[in-house]
């Protein structure tokens, strides 16, 4: 299958991050590189998102140049009026050569600034265009790949990947990179002239150039290590306002705002510490190139007037040198930021792809297939599962002092369960026998890691995540809503082409979800994040709604009247039944008046199902289905009313 968005090779092609050394960052670049050639490897993974925009950026790359060679044509002129008009015209009254060297100097001038004017312009849009496109292939991304991944990564670093690093790669594309090759040529350029106009002045002037690359070699090592941990530590701090964010309730109820703030203000610290240590190293490296500059410069100027003095440089020459110097030191001293931020910019590279090499488990098949005629049948067959590993050990935002290699454990060990065309089959088991990962794997939030699971014969494997989804849909007990209009929460699922309303108004209803006209703006209110705050009930019977709106041939409800009372709750529940008679239902119990929904039960037991039948034959017969049963009732807030099931 093609690769659906640019940089990425192929799929399943993440760098094995398994055995990386947190020293050394991970990258898509071999680690035995030398480190140039790793920035270069790594930066040159930027190619696919970059390509739209070579022509101006080279346009302005060229500006930039221009400008360079404006402001070094600028000592050539003064060399020129000093040894010519400027010494002609002393005891003359004739000042037209001073004049033209004036004027020469000044277009000069200008035309620098021009060009300078429009290599921003040139590169201001495509930088912003290059970062929009690696944003939206990360999000597309992200959404693509499976709930395990999400279980595994903080939001926070998934949030400072998609905000922060990219930020960081535009400012770097659209003036660190551009910056570092027209400073390089105009150092090149420079030192040459200097070389062509001071002979062995140039050449000891280049001489520096040998420590400078030693310490540049030196801080580049060190200083990709400080900034991987600094960009890193800023993702952990936005895990930890982003958790603290979201529980910020329970926070509040359990008075723990000091231990959270505590927290907080150790993790801002340490990296407090890292960007301390980061500009120390930055100073550092900047005041080796610059002093080591500024040393040959002033050895070449008692070296130049001695020459001078001797006959053997003109002053116009001596006096084009250290312009010629003085225009070469600006980029030298550029020279150190322009690294560091070149090494940060291949930090944020690293990251992002670190996300974007995440190969996609879940996948559509090569030769998707789907059922002639669904009828909403699904076998469970020696059904296995296991979670997947923890992030490996070596990923840097990983808290060092937790265990990482934790034994793989198998949930589901073997399930055989065969749900029939529109019956209704509830799941019971004691609290983590699996229930929730039994259902999750229906949908694929997760695959079967043994047997199989089929739908109407297909396995679920087999047919497109597309086609998957529109016979299967699924409300879960926490339901989450979206910052958009109760229609546009509800409709989220609904099959496209068929009349929105019929499916809103139906869904409503079987929901009980009719509050909702009556809520400011009716269907078009917003609700979620961004609007009105509703109920936890209210919440589920909208996640319901929204199941059933999809009209799925086969529904998945984990819990989904938990927060509902009673007397609604057995509302709901005549209506599904009412509703529902062609939909075929598997719904987790975690009360008994949940299990009155279905037809059949499920008992899930030690990673099996030890029993299926009614709740009535279960009871009469089931040891471990009674004591389920029980603890249930214990748990359901001393509601212990009977429970009516029809089979
Ligand atoms: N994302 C996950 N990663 C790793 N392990 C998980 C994950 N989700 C659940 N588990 C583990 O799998 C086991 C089964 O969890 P599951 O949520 O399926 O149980 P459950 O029967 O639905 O529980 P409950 O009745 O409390 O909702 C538990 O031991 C749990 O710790």
């Amino acid at each position: 299958m093609p690769s659906d968005h640019p940089g990425r090779g192929r799929r399943g092609s993440a760098p094995d991050q398994s055995h990386s050394d947190q020293s050394e960052p991970r990258s898509g670049a071999p680690s035995t590189l030398p480190p140039s050639a790793a920035v270069v490897a790594t930066l040159a993974r930027l190619y696919p998102f970059f390509r739209p925009a070579i022509p101006r950026f080279v346009a302005g790359m060229l500006c930039a140049l221009g400008a360079s060679l404006a402001a070094l044509a600028i000592p050539q002129v003064i060399r020129w009026a000093v040894d010519n008009p400027l010494l002609d015209s002393v005891g003359s009254a004739d000042r037209s050569g001073v004049w033209l060297a004036v004027a020469l100097v000044l277009g000069l001038g200008v035309l620098e600034a021009a060009f300078i004017a429009l290599r921003r312009a040139f590169i201001l849009i495509p930088g912003t265009r290059v970062e929009a496109s690696m944003r939206l292939a990360l999000f597309r991304h992200l959404q693509d790949l499976p709930v395990a991944f999400h279980d595994q990564w903080p939001g926070g670093q998934l949030l400072s990947r998609s905000m922060s690093d990219l930020g960081m790669l535009r400012r770097w594309l659209s003036f660190g990179m551009v910056m570092l090759v027209v400073n390089a040529t105009t150092i090149a350029v420079g030192v040459g002239l200097m070389i062509y106009l001071g002979g062995w002045l140039g050449i000891a002037y280049l001489a520096s150039a040998v420590p400078v690359m030693y310490f540049s070699y030196r801080f580049s090592s060190r200083f990709r290590r400080i900034s991987r941990l600094s960009q890193d530590q800023a993702g952990d701090l936005a895990t930890t306002v982003e958790e603290s964010v979201h529980g910020i309730r329970v926070l509040k109820a359990f008075g723990r705002g000091r231990e959270a703030y505590q927290n907080f203000s150790a993790q801002a610290d340490r990296l407090r510490h890292t960007e301390l240590h980061k500009a120390r190293t930055l100073g550092a490296f900047l005041f080796a190139i610059t002093a080591i500059s500024e040393v040959m410069l002033g050895l070449c100027l008692i070296a130049g007037v001695w020459l001078a003095l001797d006959g053997q440089i003109t002053v116009g020459a001596l006096a084009a040198f250290f312009t010629t110097a003085v225009v070469v030191s600006g980029p030298v001293e550029q020279l150190g930021h322009l690294v560091s931020m070149t090494l940060f910019a291949k930090t944020a590279v690293d990251r992002y792809f670190d996300v974007l090499d995440t190969p996609n488990v879940v996948d559509d098949p090569a030769e998707p297939q789907r059922p002639e005629h669904p009828r909403g049948e699904v076998v469970f067959d020696k059904v296995q599962f296991v979670y997947p590993d923890e992030p490996p050990p070596d990923h840097a935002w990983r808290d060092p002092d937790r265990p990482c290699e934790e034994p793989r454990r198998e949930v589901l060990d073997g399930i055989d369960l065969t749900v029939r065309p529109g019956e209704t089959m509830a799941i019971v088991g004691l609290t983590g026998s699996g229930k929730t990962t039994l259902i999750s794997l229906v949908p694929r939030l997760f695959d079967v890691t043994g047997g199989s699971l089929r739908i109407d014969g297909v396995d679920v494997r087999d047919m497109t995540r597309h086609d998957l989804r529109e016979l299967v849909s699924i409300a879960f007990e926490d339901a989450t809503l979206f910052s958009a209009t109760v229609r546009e929460n509800v409709l989220l699922g609904a099959p496209e082409g068929q009349d929105g309303d019929a499916d809103l108004d139906r869904a409503l209803t079987v929901a009980q979800a009719q509050f909702t006209r009556g809520l400011p703006h009716g269907l078009e209110t917003t609700i979620g994040e961004e609007g009105l705050s509703l109920s936890g009930g209210q919440r589920q019977r909208l996640a319901l709604a929204r199941a059933v709106a999809a009209r799925p041939r086969v529904l998945v409800l984990d819990d989904p009247l938990s927060a509902l009372d009673v007397a609604t709750e057995e509302i709901v529940t005549a209506h599904l039944r009412e509703e529902l008679t062609d939909t075929t239902t598997i719904v987790v119990a975690h009360r008994p008046s949940t299990v009155a929904l279905a037809d059949r039960v499920a008992v899930l037991q030690d990673g099996v199902i030890s029993a299926v039948g009614t709740h009535t034959e279960l009871l009469a017969t089931h040891e471990h289905y009674r004591f389920v049963i029980s603890s249930l009732v214990d748990e359901d807030s001393g509601e212990s009313r009977p429970v009516e099931v029809s089979s």
